[in-house]
């Protein structure tokens, strides 16, 4: 085992700032404020001088913003209330990428072996929020294993309220757009790009009209892949848990039999019920991309890990069932055994600890059915266990059944140390 203070260590040295988003405003050309909307009566709007009658008129041809709850869209005013226009009933002359903020989203977002990826933007909606607008904290539904994020712009039409607040893990982050264009010298529009698995909300708007689009934000794997590298990694974030972690693999005394190390992931994954959990590891993000790199630089074979959830055990919060891959609908005769029975018996799932002081002895499947399993030291929590129900769950917007969050975990089997050189 490795002391408490050990541990400690290990956790302090898991420093992150980067935060997971990015925003600012931009003054683009001047049809970057330009908006073209409706079929047969095509109508144009420019942002930099939007009257409340052109305003009145998007607005009246917009419908309903639903969202995804299970599979079907729902309207619900209790939980989002705006209006949205599909992508494919408007037009915008904004090309990201010329304005340098792919760029940007890019040297924010990216991190580890995602750094020689590119990011890739579709346009997804048009949002009104009108007077006593709002969107509640939600997640925004993941619509490919590739998706990493999403981009709001916010243009620069007067309102008051509607800030976007952004949670994850315990930090909150507030984005004011209206405080960012209202004092720009030239027309400019907001921006805030950030992953899609992070809780945000739009709070309430007050007066005016809040006019957003959304982009979804995908990983591209460029085909020339040399020189690609758009950032360094941070020297000293890497270092820190590499060189604390290399510390403690020097001493004798960490873990002297071998064992295997736990870090819990702090961002969701989108997957299918295919995905395999390697193709995740090329899409870590922010924190989980900077321990699985500081591992693999100390040649520990980090391996990403499904947990999910065993209640034959007695303390069933404490235990669960480790593997190798994503398991949707396993095949087995729910009167003769249990579930869990299947994900060990024939899926070859491992019996693990959840929370460090949890003796493996005492998991169900090693004291009654004498199944080995694998006791797991917690450099960081584990967040959340995995159940079936998660391809049916509910995120933020238009439902999407094919894909869902997944939140797989950082295994690191340590050898003895007589064995580490
Ligand atoms: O308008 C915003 O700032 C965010 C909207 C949002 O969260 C969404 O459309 O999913
Ligand atoms: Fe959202």
């Amino acid at each position: 085992m490795a002391t408490p203070t050990q541990l400690k260590s290990l956790r302090k040295a898991i420093t992150f700032d980067r935060p997971p988003l990015c925003s600012g405003a931009i003054s683009p050309p001047a049809e970057g404020l330009y908006l073209y909307y409706g079929k047969k009566n095509a109508r144009f709007i420019d942002f930099s001088s939007a009257t409340p009658k052109d305003l009145d008129l998007l607005t009246a041809a917009c419908e309903p913003a639903t969202f995804g709850r299970g599979t079907e869209d729902v309207y619900d005013e209790s939980y989002r209330r705006a209006v949205k226009m599909d992508a494919s009933s408007f037009s915008v002359q904004l090309d990201l990428a010329s304005l340098g903020l792919i760029q940007t989203i890019e040297d924010q977002l990216l991190q580890g072996e995602t750094e020689n990826m590119r990011i890739k933007a579709e346009l997804y909606k048009l949002n009104v929020y009108g007077k006593d607008s709002f969107f509640k904290a939600h997640k925004d539904t993941p619509r490919g294993t590739d998706m990493l994020g999403s981009l709001v712009i916010i243009y620069p039409t007067p309102h008051e309220g509607g800030e976007l607040v952004l949670r994850h893990k315990d930090r909150e982050w507030k984005f004011d757009a209206r405080s960012l264009t209202a004092f720009q010298l030239s027309p400019s529009f907001a921006y805030i790009a950030f992953y899609s698995d992070i809780e945000h909300e739009v709070l309430k708007v007050t007066s005016g009209r809040r006019v957003t689009i959304t982009y979804n934000l995908y990983l591209v794997n460029p085909t020339s892949k040399p020189g690609t590298s758009v950032i360094a990694p941070d020297p000293n974030s890497i270092s820190n848990l590499q060189n604390t972690l290399q510390g403690f693999l020097k001493s004798p005394e960490f873990l002297p039999s071998g064992g295997t190390l736990g870090f819990g992931l702090t961002h969701l994954y989108p997957v299918t019920s295919e995905t395999k959990l390697k193709e995740t590891a090329s899409r870590l993000k922010g924190e989980d991309a900077h321990v699985y790199q500081a591992c693999q630089q100390l040649r520990l074979q980090p391996l990403l890990r499904m947990i999910y959830e065993d209640h034959q055990s007695m303390r069933s919060k404490e235990y669960g069932i480790m593997l190798d891959r994503i398991v949707k609908n396993p095949d087995y005769d729910y009167e003769e055994s249990s579930y869990e029975g299947a994900l060990v018996e024939a899926m070859g799932g491992v019996p693990v600890n959840r929370v460090e002081g949890a003796a493996i002895e005492n998991s169900y499947w090693v004291a009654e059915r004498g199944i080995r399993g694998e006791f797991i030291t917690w450099v960081s929590r584990l967040n959340e266990r995995n159940k079936l129900e998660d391809f049916q769950t509910t995120y933020g917007n238009e439902y999407e059944t094919r894909y869902t969050y997944c939140r797989p975990c950082i295994i690191v089997r340590i050898p003895a140390a007589i064995d580490r050189v």
